[in-house]
């Protein structure tokens, strides 16, 4: 992956959110690259500010009340400076976004034709017949079987895997270099998410796009990822391809995750469920490692020392100074130096 092209780089970013007067880290200190051509997923529990990274990186989060430091620079240029307007010339026509709910992001009193036309309008100078024609072949190609007739539908008149299907279409509609995914399946039936998992993958394939995908399902995962960087309270706790993460995971909190999806070969057997939960940001362990309070085995330098990220083995980051110490005891331990993370890497 580090020969492709970097499509994004995420510099350091920290995203704080204002309560009662004081601004706390939601997003704290996150580097990585996206590349072209590959699905980087971004996982981690409820709270652990996945949302928080996407929505930053986006120019989403109501300027007011949010800081967001660092640099996100795509395709070399710094869009974490950039005003609302130029942001704006950017999001839908470079980088394209696929929301959780589909409903909630679309207009209800828009036919859903008009919408994806809207994107056109706004980032080309296609005709007006132009812009039929390529709506058309926009719903044809995320699967919808009758273009015509979904062209000249409010959402209300579609089901909730087909008003998906549309979000993908505007956000596909200018081939941008880069989709941001946050939970795409999350609010659909389990069915219906595998077709638009199958969707995302081909898109990847035919676009040599970049793909951040945010998600806490694994199986997704599994599926359509080809690295995957885990988040806990803030911070990136591990980096790996998917292969690797799912083999060998390292962190403990990493493990805990795999631990807890139920699988179909061990129906019988209790599931794993992590003690504890991702404390509020006003109550984030800003000192030591923040996921100590979860684990009962920690050494007593993971309440003093911040563990930085550092090279397991090739391209695999962990964020963890006592990983050796547990489960895996049957895996040699890595003695060379430990590479820092950078967000070269
Ligand atoms: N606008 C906001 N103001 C204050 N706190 C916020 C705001 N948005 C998010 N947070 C807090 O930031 C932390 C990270 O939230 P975020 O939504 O990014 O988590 P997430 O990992 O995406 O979770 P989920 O999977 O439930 O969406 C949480 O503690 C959340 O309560």
């Amino acid at each position: 992956m580090t020969n492709n092209k970097i499509i994004l780089k995420i510099n350091n970013i920290k995203t704080s959110f204002k309560i009662e007067g004081d601004f706390y880290e939601a997003v704290d200190g996150v580097s990585i690259n996206v590349y072209e051509n590959e699905v980087l997923a971004i996982v981690g529990e409820s709270g652990c500010g996945k949302s928080a990274l996407a929505y930053s990186i986006m120019g989403l989060h109501e300027r007011s009340k949010t800081m967001v430091e660092g640099d996100l620079l795509f395709k070399g240029r710094n869009i974490n400076d950039l005003t609302e307007s130029s942001l704006n010339k950017i999001r839908g026509k470079e980088i394209g976004m696929i929301f959780q709910d589909p409903l909630a992001a679309l207009n209800p009193l828009m036919k859903a034709g008009h919408q994806i036309e809207e994107v056109l309008i706004l980032h080309t100078n296609m005709t007006k017949n132009q812009r039929y024609e390529k709506v058309i072949s926009l719903l044809d190609e995320v699967g919808i079987p009758s273009p015509d007739t979904v062209y000249q539908q409010y959402p209300h008149e579609l089901s909730g895997g087909m008003r998906q299907r549309v979000i993908i279409a505007i956000a596909i509609a200018c081939a941008p270099s880069l989709l941001i995914a946050d939970e795409p399946t999350t609010a659909l039936d389990a069915t219906i998410q595998g077709q638009i998992i199958e969707l995302l993958e081909n898109l990847k394939l035919s676009k040599d796009a970049g793909v951040l995908l945010i998600t806490h399902d694994l199986g997704v995962v599994a599926e359509i990822a080809d690295r995957v960087a885990v988040m806990y309270a803030g911070e990136l706790v591990e980096i790996a391809d998917v292969k690797t993460l799912f083999k060998t995971p390292q962190h403990p909190y990493t493990r805990s995750l795999l631990n807890s999806v139920p699988s179909v070969s061990d129906l019988q057997s209790q599931l794993h469920v992590i003690q504890g939960k991702v404390p509020p940001i006003q109550h984030l362990p800003r000192k030591g490692c923040r996921f100590k309070e979860r684990i009962p085995w920690i050494r007593d330098e993971a309440h003093e020392s911040h563990p930085e990220l550092h090279e397991v083995a090739r391209n695999h980051y962990v964020r963890c100074t006592c990983y050796k110490d547990f489960y895996f005891q049957n895996v040699t331990p890595r003695e060379e130096k430990p590479n820092v993370y950078t967000s070269s890497t």
